[in-house]
């Protein structure tokens, strides 16, 4: 992309050793996200920046199916999320079409459906990265949260607004939070309203590092490609593993998919099929009881 194309699609200019080079899948459909591929990385870009990118229903829609396609894509090993341009990674849900009962779509209809997103970040088994410039507020510090790591931009500001406009999250948006950074300051976050800086963010463990802001990218870039060498199977039963503790019996489902799925590589595994189909009795003497 020419550098007047990539500011034209409000994206950061990349500074570092060997940037990627972004390439988006022909036929691209979607009008508030980019979905950009790059080695074995997906950067999923919320493309608001005249609403410091605010999310509609619209939006969320897309950033789902984005997500969907990262997660089944066999070439993808790490997905990036950010926003557009360098004044802010997400504001939250967008208060100009926030309605009695949620944030009307273009039916007239009122969503939540930011919640889904989450959920679908937290169990998509690959690491999520969260690619943060500028303002990451409300429902957009909630998404930050949600994600494995978040590289910060030291121009990044964090903080809830929550019950200023009328508003909160108290499901991931507390209950991670405090997980996140104890629960004193999360309910500092939350009931004072206040923002915090990159550096801040980093002190309390909201943030894995704080990098200038001409470096975010080739950084995030390095610690993806730090992530694609490891293992893939390590990597997506760690991320559920972490999330077993907190998401109860959706968590341990989670984890325990993980492990069915590695036994049916197994010959073990497979007798009990090939028995079936077989139609004989399944043979399950010569497997091993370990100690
Ligand atoms: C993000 C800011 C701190 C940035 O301040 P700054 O001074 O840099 O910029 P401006 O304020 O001048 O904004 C520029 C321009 O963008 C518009 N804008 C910014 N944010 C939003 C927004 N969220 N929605 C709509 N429009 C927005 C702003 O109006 C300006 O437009 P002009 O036309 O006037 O130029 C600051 O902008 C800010 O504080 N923004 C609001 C942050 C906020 O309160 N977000 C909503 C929190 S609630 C939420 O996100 C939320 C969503 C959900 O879906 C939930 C679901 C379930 C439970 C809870 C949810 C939830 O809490």
């Amino acid at each position: 992309m020419s550098s007047a194309l990539s500011q034209q699609a409000g994206q950061r200019e990349i500074e570092g050793p060997s940037p990627v080079v972004w390439e988006t899948p022909p036929g691209e459909l979607y009008q508030d996200i980019l979905y950009q591929q790059a080695e074995q990385i997906a950067k999923i870009t919320i493309n608001r920046p005249e609403v410091r990118n605010a999310f509609r229903p619209q939006t969320v829609r897309e950033l789902i199916d984005a997500f969907r396609r990262a997660h089944l894509d066999p070439r993808v090993g790490v997905i990036i999320l950010t926003g557009a341009g360098d004044l802010a990674f997400c504001s939250g849900g967008d208060q100009r079409i926030r309605g009695d009962e949620g944030y009307r779509d273009e039916a007239g209809v009122e969503h939540l459906n930011v919640l889904e997103l989450q959920r679908q970040i937290r169990t998509l088994p690959k690491p999520v990265v969260a690619m943060v410039a500028g303002y990451a507020i409300g429902g957009g510090h909630v998404l930050h949260l949600i994600c494995d790591l978040t590289i910060a931009a030291d121009n990044a500001r964090f903080g809830q607004t929550g019950p200023r406009v009328g508003s909160f999250d108290g499901g991931f948006g507390a209950g991670l939070m405090a997980r996140t950074v104890g629960l004193k300051k999360a309910k500092e976050i939350w009931f004072l309203c206040r923002q915090y800086d990159a550096q801040e963010a980093l002190s309390m463990g909201l943030v894995n590092t704080v990098v200038p802001l001409r470096e975010l990218e080739s950084v995030t870039i390095d610690w993806c490609r730090q992530m694609n060498r490891l293992s893939p199977t390590a990597l997506r039963v760690l991320k559920a593993s972490f999330n077993a503790e907190t998401d109860g019996l959706a968590g341990i489902q989670e984890l325990a998919g993980n492990a069915t799925a590695l036994f049916y590589t197994t010959a073990e595994g497979q007798e009990g099929r090939d028995a079936f189909l077989e139609k004989r009795d399944p043979d399950f003497g010569k497997f091993p009881r370990r100690p």
